[in-house]
């Protein structure tokens, strides 16, 4: 199957290298606006295809969507990061307009492509990719959820002193550091849930961790994450290419799911060949729902300010 990613800085390259070193696609282009920057990341990594023991073809390209032809599934990270001090939601100027015109320059290409969208703030930017395309819900996916669940079980494995594949646990709610709902509630070290080992404070700041856990590396980093942010989106794309039929939370559209409507967040979703297949509609209790709602009206004011792009 033939992947795109759209951007080929941090978190698109990361992505890019990613699926190839998983191996399930057949070809992947790595497409952005930068002259002979995609076609030299392409190389590098085809150049290490024997030493990683893969077979995708690489192809690099500079804003040339012919050679995206007939993806299946495109990945779209262009736009800018934060910066120390900033919030996601501060991109949206700039980031609106590159994905909106992205997306319309895929679909003259690939009009069946599955779009995974990591570009920020990515709930905002997933309803805009709907919006603005009119492409089927379920071929509309924002990754955001992943991430953050991955790094939630990252602050619970150092807070229990173990590997953090021995843990599971899921955010749910905006991708955004005030709008993140990791669900402690339901986090398990091997089956076992984490407050019969945890105490509370210490959950309370393994929770507080998360929410923050993008600005954290932004504050270290200088520019925000991207090996965490890359193998997020690869993992998303795997579920879609293999029909693995995964439960990840992903930014899905809503219609009535959690009593919400129009308005694309992150929940729990199964992922396979048709993209979004389904939507769990998770038992959240009174507290979590308040949550949800508080996050969901939060982004819903957020996507108010794509009017003039939407128009
Ligand atoms: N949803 C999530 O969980 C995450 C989202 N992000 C977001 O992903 C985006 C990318 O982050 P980075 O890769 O770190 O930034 P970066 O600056 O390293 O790369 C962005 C790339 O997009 C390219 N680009 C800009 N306009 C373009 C256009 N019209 N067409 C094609 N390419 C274009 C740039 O030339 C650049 O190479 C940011 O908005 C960031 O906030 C980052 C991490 C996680
Ligand atoms: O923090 C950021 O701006 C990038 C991002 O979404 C993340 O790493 O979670």
């Amino acid at each position: 199957m033939k992947v795109t990613v759209v951007g080929a800085g941090n978190v698109g390259a990361t992505v890019a290298n990613v699926i190839a070193l998983k191996g399930f696609a057949s070809e992947l282009v790595l497409l952005d606006i930068k002259e002979g920057v995609s076609e030299g990341k392409a190389m590098d990594m085809m150049q290490t295809s024997h030493m990683m023991n893969f077979d995708t073809t690489i192809v690099g390209c500079t804003n040339d969507y012919s050679k995206t032809a007939d993806s299946s599934v495109v990945v779209i990270t262009s736009g800018i990061p934060r910066k120390p001090g900033m919030t996601r939601e501060q991109l949206i100027g700039t980031n609106a307009g590159i994905v909106k015109s992205v997306v319309d320059q895929v679909l003259q290409y690939s009009p069946n492509a599955i779009f995974v969208i990591i570009s920020n703030p990515m709930d905002t930017m997933t309803y805009l990719a709907l919006k603005a395309s009119g492409v089927p819900k379920n071929r509309i996916i924002g990754m955001g959820g992943m991430l953050d669940s991955s790094r939630f079980r990252y602050y619970l494995s150092q807070a229990l002193g173990c590997t953090p594949t021995d843990v599971d646990g899921m955010v749910i709610g905006g991708h955004g550091d005030k709008t993140m709902i990791p669900l402690a509630r339901f986090a398990t070290y091997k089956g076992i849930p984490v407050s019969q080992l945890l105490d509370k404070e210490t959950i309370d700041k393994v929770v507080a961790d998360t929410m923050v856990g993008g600005a954290t590396l932004t504050g270290l980093l200088g520019t925000s994450a991207w090996y965490a942010p890359g193998a997020a989106g690869a993992t998303v794309v795997e579920a879609i290419v293999t029909d693995a039929k995964k439960l990840i939370p992903c930014c899905a559209y809503l219609e009535g799911e959690y009593g919400e409507t129009d308005v694309c967040v992150g929940v729990p979703v199964v992922l396979g060949k048709n993209g979004i297949e389904k939507i769990v509609d998770v038992k959240l209790n009174e507290e979590e729902q308040k949550l949800f709602d508080a996050s969901v009206a939060a982004v819903r004011t957020m996507n108010a300010a794509l009017a003039d792009v939407l128009k």
